[in-house]
């Protein structure tokens, strides 16, 4: 099967070395000089320096070669690793390009559109249609998959089709992939654990305990829970790989970049240096802002993501978005609120 690739930083790179280790690879990213880096060094030294490119692997900046590359379409698979920002603009140039017999489009990208507070499948029905269209997610960190670890993700998809198409093509050596076809709940768990993963990294900056982090883990997962269910998700999804799966890795994964975000915060750096710095996209930062725009139209309260984006807009510190979260009123566990 062929799959071609458009974005290549982190994850679009380590999952292009994964589906070459079966399947011929074409990485398209934006950026002339980094397709040109990557065919004659086989590195991405800007994304992923440590990892070494198979020669299964072509690249190119011309998105007309690489939609040519698939070919008639037949089985071939579009695979979207942007951020979530990039989405539509990259789906809009794909769009009209892409042969209609391909597989389907699946995204990488976890979050929420900023300025829409729309959910990835919403922006992917808009920018391109015609396609199916499915998102891949679950606990995953680029540099592990990279090397090969045993890693279990889901796609997410309506279509069956395409579900088991995604399966056939990235379900080999040390990768599991799981299916689903609640694509809300498996894009809301994506989003979310980013956003609490930002709060867990203060929470350990602060100093203030595995108890404290505990709590977090799982008030952060109630509360993504509630807005999915709100949004029409199975309660079930958030418990699986893309909901308490990835949660946890990127709260307590010293790899993970919105856990970094957080714990600089912590030290008191200010976010456009802290962002600067980190030279990868930290989803959670655009995040916390959309899903709260998100949850006011579906009147749902997200404490947790309302305490982080006070921190990121600068009106409180993170000891003091803490104390105010810890100064909330008692009630039973299971209340919605
Ligand atoms: N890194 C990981 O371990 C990992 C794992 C799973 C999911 N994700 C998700 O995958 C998405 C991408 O993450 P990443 O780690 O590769 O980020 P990254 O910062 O390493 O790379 C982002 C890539 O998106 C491209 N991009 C951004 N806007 C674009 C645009 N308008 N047009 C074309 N390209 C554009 C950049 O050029 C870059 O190649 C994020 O949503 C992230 O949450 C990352
Ligand atoms: O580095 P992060 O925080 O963007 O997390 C990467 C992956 O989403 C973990 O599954």
């Amino acid at each position: 099967m062929r799959i071609a690739v458009f974005g290549a930083g982190a994850w679009g790179t380590a999952l292009a070395i994964h589906a070459a280790r079966r399947h011929p690879v074409m990485l398209w990213t934006r950026d002339p000089s980094q397709a040109l880096e990557i065919r004659e060094t086989r590195r991405n030294r800007r994304y992923l320096p440590e990892a070494a490119l198979p020669g299964g692997i072509e690249s190119t900046a011309d998105i007309d070669q690489a939609c040519e590359w698939l070919g008639d379409g037949r089985g071939a698979l579009a695979v979207l690793a942007t951020s979530v920002a990039g989405m539509r603009p990259v789906l809009g140039q794909l769009s009209g390009r892409l042969r209609p017999g391909i597989a389907g489009m699946v995204w990488l990208c976890k979050g929420i559109e900023r300025e829409t507070g729309s959910l990835p499948h919403l922006v992917a029905a808009e920018a391109l249609p015609g396609h199916g269209h499915a998102v891949l997610s679950g606990p995953s960190f680029a540099q592990e998959v990279a090397a090969g670890l045993p890693v279990a993700l889901t796609v997410a998809s309506r279509s069956e089709f395409l579900r088991r198409a995604v399966q056939q093509a990235l379900h080999h050596g040390a990768a599991r992939i799981y299916g689903s076809d609640d694509v809300i709940g498996v894009e809301l768990g994506g989003a979310l654990k980013n956003v609490m993963a930002i709060a867990a990294g203060a929470c350990d900056g602060l100093k203030l305990g595995h108890n404290a982090r505990a709590a977090l883990v799982t008030r952060g997962l109630a509360e993504t829970a509630r807005l999915g269910v709100a949004l029409g998700a199975r309660a079930g999804t958030f418990t699986g790989l893309t909901g308490l799966g990835d949660l946890v890795l990127t709260c307590t994964g010293d790899l993970s970049r919105n856990r970094r975000v957080g714990l600089a915060l912590a030290e008191g750096r200010p976010l456009p240096e802290i962002v600067a710095r980190l030279g990868h996209v930290a989803e959670g930062v655009p995040c916390a802002a959309a899903a709260l725009t998100l949850a006011a139209r579906h009147r749902v309260e997200l404490p947790i993501v309302a305490a982080v984006q006070s921190v990121l807009d600068g009106e409180r510190s993170p000891a003091e978005a803490v104390r105010e979260l810890l100064s909330r009123e008692p009630r039973d566990e299971d209340d919605n609120g």
